[in-house]
């Protein structure tokens, strides 16, 4: 047989036939046409819910552009409130309506709630198993109930909460020293940083900036690493809709997951290790009272729970691999969302000086002004309360909930889903809905007071009309931490200083536009002039 090809297969050159060559070819042609044919089939019997038109292969990929929560959210007014779409090989459905949501966040969660398995989860979430990434089943399970019986109790956060108050004096102190200097803020570093740290802290326990942090060298590996895992965690690869696309793979996006995955890991199982190496010298020394060194007195952090915890199956402990993907899990669920909600509640109120006007004088009456805001003070401030809530409702902080699937054939409101139906709940759209919110552009948070109901809920309560994290099964099980980080942050910012935007700009002038992603930032950071407003003592 003549060699006339040459297939490349980890690295090597394998010489291949020209009849196995056909062959090949012949079969992926077969089987391609007919898995279009079967799905044509498929779909044609059922009553979908309306939609777009769309092409043949790739249906209504070539509709969506950088803004795609915009583009469905132009779909669900056209043809809503409950969409279909094709998206290259994969059936989805999107919505922004309150009562579809709660239909398929409450009454049909057990068919609705599991997750795609995308090539970014695959690479960059251990292979779907962490928890906010894998498919419902009993892994998603059992780590979910480690989240929440271990790891995010009250009593576990409370044990934190002298951490996060040394976070925000630290935030405070840094304002307060670019203010000294006439300085403007980069309110995006220096929000970055507090969730930041205040996660690392929790999780790791270590601390990435700052006075005690772990050393600029590893901070900024750490930073590295974790924007690329954001970057392409948030990426719509067309891979994931076009199997021909992942056979060229045309950008090295898989490769550059994989280059990703491997640096990830890396750092984390560094972490394993240090925290068991520390573990066994505590174990050495506990008898011994008199060592100067003991580190048995110090806390634990979020490993050090997971590594005390038994394994699945009677094991004594977990794998290390389960204990990776759950730190991963809750660097990339916790940071961003928190920091990205506090800029754009920051850039809101700039633009709007009436608002910080009211927030100050209510964090005045119920603080004071010969003290620092505490924990213990959010529940007593209803307008700070109503400002996080219209940020959620205008600027969620990621544009959909991460993407369901159905795991069977099920009906919505009387239309056939498919089996393995993506899901996009619109959440930016739905806080933009018009059969929901009046003026929907207005950023106004006494539309939040308006029922007289002194206590705020920053969640979706009974209505639906906001969804900052998500409900149901697969609910946010971090949202009390999240709204702890977020009010603690912005009451200090708006209790320590006034704000206003660099010099000649108006505040009308600050850029409301996002990006997408993952999470949905401002496309430019948020800068601003701070000056400090209350006795220099608390500063300090
Ligand atoms: C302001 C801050 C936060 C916001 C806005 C937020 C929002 C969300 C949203 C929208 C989801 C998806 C829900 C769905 O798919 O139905 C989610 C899931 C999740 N969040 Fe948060 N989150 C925040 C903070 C946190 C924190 C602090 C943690 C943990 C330390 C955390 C851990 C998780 C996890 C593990 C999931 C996956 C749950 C699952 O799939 O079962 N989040 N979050």
């Amino acid at each position: 047989m003549l060699s006339l090809s040459a297939f490349l297969f980890n690295g090597k050159q394998i010489p291949i036939s020209m009849d196995i060559l056909l062959l090949i070819i012949v079969l992926t042609s077969v089987i391609l046409i007919s898995n279009i044919f079967r799905k044509r089939f498929q779909t044609t019997n059922l009553r979908l819910p309306p939609g777009p038109p769309r092409w043949p292969i790739i249906g209504n990929l070539l509709q969506l552009g950088p803004l795609p929560h915009r583009d469905l959210a132009k779909f669900c007014t056209e043809y809503g409130p409950l969409v279909y779409l094709r998206l290259g090989n994969v059936d989805a459905i999107t919505t922004d309506d309150p009562d579809v949501i709660r239909e398929i966040l409450l009454k049909q969660d057990d068919v609705l709630a599991s997750r795609p398995s995308t090539l970014a989860a695959v690479h960059l979430a251990y292979g779907c198993g962490d928890v906010a990434l894998a498919p419902l089943g009993p892994h998603w399970k059992r780590m979910r109930r480690i989240c929440m019986e271990h790891l995010l109790t009250t009593k576990r956060l409370e044990s934190f909460s002298s951490h996060r108050a040394e976070e925000a004096q630290h935030l405070v102190r840094s304002v307060w020293a670019q203010a000294q200097m006439g300085q403007p803020v980069n309110l995006r570093d220096i929000l970055g940083a507090f969730s930041m740290n205040n996660v690392t802290r929790m999780l790791l326990g270590k601390q990435y900036f700052g006075t005690g942090s772990a050393g600029p060298k590893e901070a900024t590996e750490f930073m590295h690493i974790t924007h690329e895992l954001f970057r392409l965690l948030g990426l719509i690869y067309l891979g994931d809709y076009l199997p021909a696309w992942r056979w060229v793979d045309p950008y090295g996006c898989e490769k550059k997951m994989r280059e990703v995955e491997k640096k990830i890991d890396e750092f984390h199982q560094k972490i394993v290790d240090e925290h068991r190496e520390r573990g066994e010298r505590k174990r050495k020394r506990k008898d011994d009272d008199n060592d100067p060194d003991d580190e048995s007195k110090v806390e634990m952090d979020f490993v050090d729970v997971l590594l005390s915890l038994p394994g699945d199956n009677g094991k004594a402990h977990m794998e290390d691999v389960e204990i990776k993907a759950l730190m991963q899990d809750m660097i990339a669920a916790a940071t961003d969302t928190s920091s990205v909600t506090n800029e754009w509640a920051m850039a809101e109120v700039i633009r709007h000086p009436h608002v910080l006007k009211k927030v100050q004088s209510e964090l005045d009456f119920v603080v004071g002004c010969d003290r620092l805001v505490q924990e213990s003070d959010l529940a007593q401030l209803p307008y700070l309360r109503s400002i996080v809530r219209e940020t959620f409702r205008m600027h969620p902080a990621g544009p959909f909930l991460i993407p369901h699937e159905s795991l069977k054939p099920t009906k919505i409101r009387g239309y056939d889903i498919p089996e393995k139906t993506r899901i996009f709940i619109n959440t930016h759209a739905l806080g933009r809905n018009t059969r929901v919110w009046s003026n929907i552009d207005e950023f106004r948070p006494e539309r939040h007071l308006e029922d007289g109901d002194k206590r705020v809920e920053i969640s979706h309560g009974p209505d639906f009309k906001i969804l900052p994290f998500g409900a149901g099964k697969r609910k946010c099980p971090g949202a009390p931490l999240g709204t702890t980080m977020v009010l603690l942050a912005l009451a200090r910012l708006f209790h320590c200083f006034d704000w206003s935007p660099p010099c000649g700009e108006r505040p009308e002038d600050i850029d409301t536009r996002e990006v997408y992603g993952m999470t949905m930032p401002k496309a430019v950071p948020l800068i601003a002039i701070a000056k400090p407003r209350l006795p220099a003592n608390l500063y300090s």
